[in-house]
């Protein structure tokens, strides 16, 4: 048979099998629907009997519904290809491998779970070490069809006789595609050093580094979905975190989890680990580095503990027809003895309410030894401290702190300065004061590591007495509860791009983790963070005392062309020990091109190379500039109105991939941060296919 012919009868053979998949999958829905509807049968007939048999009934329909709703839950996620790969071994056994396990009514496999050990062979045989297998085969799908199959013969002398061979590897093909606004699985084709890491133990932490398109944030989501299918009964319940740089990346690898089948992950940008915020906006570097440093721990510790502004300067209160006063100086001796016992402000409210009925109990003890009188001092303390003046001076003297109206306190400069004294300089408090004055802009991402590190210092405000709410019916849904405010007790937490966070977010995001393991997933020489040295201490300060520590190097650059590559390399030369950039494996002909272009002229050299990438390209063009540069960039591109186009700025972008990449004026990056050539480096390294530089200044390249 010719070839075409042999390819559309395997086809033809895949295609009876996935029709055989999803039949039974609909006969699975209907029994997980069926189960539903009779839990829920049970529960009303429970209210018929008496109390012990109804307590039984009512946690047989919960465990009836609870299974039901996980089953369907799983059965109905959009599955983009469920069956993806197929096992043939000496014995001619098959084994087909796909994104969930799926038996037949005998109970036979159908589809093995790729996570399952079963499938681990699919990943990790090769033709040195073959693990029985003589053809492993992935079989392309969309939706339920099946479009092509691709073959890599293993044990060559093994292939019987009528077994077909056909393609010519699936990873290229994979890689050669092109691609969309949100990252896809890698399923089908994770290779063998990628299923290590995958693979690798739960427990402690495992750290995932290499370079750029190397796979790690695929990688570390494929791992979390592994992990959680590995280790539901240890994971499940307290969850796993993903957290990203930024949301347009957690909105860019949203679909590669629930695409698996996974939804008990959260992923959360670094400007959105607090509960009610979604920060977006980048900081100046120099402002940036103020506030991600440990140095700023001490300036909110001070300030919290700083006389508030509303606070009065002088106490008065009249005890049996006599004044007792309490001046400024006197005050502020009670308030700094109340914070010395170390207790979040807001849990010391009590003990600071009693200190001050002491000072004036003082004072009175001290005016009746004056005229030689005695006074009852527990009578004293029991009559003030139920008097309503007290308490109201207590509020307002003594208030419920709040973490924003603390950094709303430091826009005053004198303010800042004496919580900042010895620790910060005059530039940075300057810089600081004016930034927090300003909030018409609401909250950068740094901003949200102080005020959840304010949010644990002030510790929580005292809980409004609700009215109890009874429940009467039980919930319908039978999903998972939902989770209490500011949770963090995760069983495991994904960090991604790890390099770039601050001190600062290294102990936001290790409050999570408490009591979780973790996958730590970064790249060295894409770091934009100054102090490599402070945020590697707070880093393990956040793992606390972890029995395991593994470390996995990535050397293969799945992403950008090794034309594309080449270029990029050439940019941090001097900036990455030998070893740490990793190798492009795709060649495509396709030359970066580098245009120099008068100043004047960026506009329409912007226009006309989208335009030119838009024709070019059947997936997505990024256009990538400096963070500030962005708003004029996407003005120049506004009568361009095409989805597949995204401005983006150099910090935003990364993480993120297009099929081609306009750069716009690559110096400005350079000079925009202290580590501006690494984020050079960042942004050449984003295309999967073809890249346009577009540069007034020549100086952003080394000389050859
Ligand atoms: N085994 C694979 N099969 C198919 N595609 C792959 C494979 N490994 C990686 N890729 C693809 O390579 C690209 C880069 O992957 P990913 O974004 O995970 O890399 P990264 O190491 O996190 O990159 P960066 O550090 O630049 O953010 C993605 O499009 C991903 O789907």
């Amino acid at each position: 048979m010719s070839e075409p012919r042999v390819r559309r009868a395997e086809i033809a053979i895949e295609q009876a099998h996935v029709d055989r998949v999803y039949t039974r999958l609909d006969e699975l829905r209907v029994q997980a629907e069926a189960m539903r509807t009779k839990g829920y049968e049970i529960g009303q007939g429970a209210q018929r009997e008496a109390i012990f048999e109804q307590a039984s009934m009512l946690f047989e329909r919960d465990m009836m519904v609870y299974h039901a709703n996980q089953t369907l839950q799983t059965l109905d996620a959009e599955y983009e290809g469920l069956v993806f790969g197929r096992l043939d071994d000496r014995e001619g056994e098959r084994t087909y491998v796909g994104r969930l396990g799926i038996r037949d009514a005998e109970f036979d496999n159908l589809v093995t779970d790729w996570r399952a050990p079963a499938a681990a062979a699919f990943y990790q045989a090769t033709a040195e070490e073959p693990m029985d297998v003589v053809r492993r085969r992935v079989i392309r799908c969309s939706g339920q069809n099946v479009l092509d199959v691709d073959d890599d013969v293993l044990i060559a002398d093994a292939v019987p006789e009528d077994m077909a061979i056909v393609g010519e590897g699936a990873l290229m093909a994979a890689l050669g595609r092109s691609r969309g606004e949100k990252m896809r699985d890698i399923v089908a084709t994770i290779q063998k050093e990628q299923d290590e890491v995958i693979r690798a133990p739960w427990r402690g932490v495992t750290e995932i580094t290499g370079g750029p398109g190397t796979g790690k944030t695929a990688v570390a989501l494929h791992r979390a979905a592994y992990l959680l299918y590995r280790y539901r009964r240890q994971l499940g319940g307290a969850g796993v975190l993903v957290i990203g740089p930024s949301g347009v990346f957690t909105s860019y690898i949203s679909r590669v989890l629930p695409s698996m089948g996974e939804t008990n992950v959260e992923l959360r940008a670094l400007g959105e680990v607090l509960d009610g915020l979604e920060a977006t906006r980048q900081d100046p570097a120099p402002l940036a580095a103020v506030k991600g440093s440990l140095r700023i721990r001490k300036v909110l510790l001070r300030a919290l503990r700083d006389t508030p502004p509303e606070a009065p300067e002088e106490m008065r209160i009249v005890y049996r027809g006599e004044v007792l006063k309490l001046n400024a100086r006197e005050l502020e001796k009670v308030r700094r003895k109340a914070h010395t016992q170390g207790a979040p402000p807001n849990r010391q409210r009590i003990r600071a309410a009693e200190m001050l009925l002491d000072a004036l109990a003082a004072k009175a003890e001290q005016h009746a030894k004056d005229d030689g009188r005695q006074i009852d001092r527990a009578e004293l303390i029991t009559d003030l401290g139920e008097r309503i003046d007290f308490h109201r001076f207590l509020v307002v003297w003594w208030p419920v702190l709040y973490p924003a109206q603390i950094l709303k306190w430091l826009a005053d400069e004198k303010r800042l300065a004496a919580a900042a004294k010895g620790i910060l300089n005059r530039q940075e408090i300057s810089m600081l004061a004016a930034d927090f004055a300003d909030r018409s802009r609401g909250w950068s991402i740094a901003d949200v590591a102080l005020l959840d590190e304010l949010r644990v210092l002030v510790g929580p405000p005292p809980k409004r007495k609700r009215r109890q709410v009874v429940e009467v019916e039980p919930e319908r849904s039978g999903g998972a509860p939902t989770r209490p405010e500011h949770y963090d007790e995760y069983s495991h937490v994904v960090v991604d791009e790890s390099q770039d966070l601050s001190p600062m977010q290294w102990r936001m995001v290790g409050r999570r983790g408490k009591y979780a393991s973790w996958t730590v997933v970064g790249d060295p020489v894409q770091s934009s963070w100054p102090d490599p040295a402070e945020a590697a201490s707070a880093r393990d300060q956040a793992f606390g005392v972890k029995t395991a520590r593994r470390r996995f190097t990535l050397r293969t650059n799945y992403r950008n062309s090794a034309e594309i590559f080449d270029l990029a390399a050439k940019v941090v030369a001097g900036h990455a020990e030998s070893g740490e950039l990793p190798v492009a494996v795709r060649r495509t002909g396709v030359e970066p091109e580098v245009r120099p272009v008068e100043a004047a002229g960026l506009a329409a050299a912007t226009q006309a190379a989208v335009k030119e990438l838009l024709g070019a390209v059947e997936g997505t063009v990024g256009v990538i500039t400096a963070m500030d540069r962005v708003p004029e960039v996407a003005g120049w591109l506004s009568g361009q109105a095409d989805e597949r186009l995204k401005v983006v700025g150099s910090l935003d972008s990364k993480g993120l991939e297009y099929d081609a990449v306009v750069l716009v004026e690559p110096n400005d990056l350079i000079t925009e941060s202290t580590t501006g050539r690494r984020v050079l480096y960042v942004a050449l390294t984003r295309a999967t296919q073809q890249l346009i530089v577009l540069a007034s200044n020549p100086d952003w390249i080394p000389a050859a």
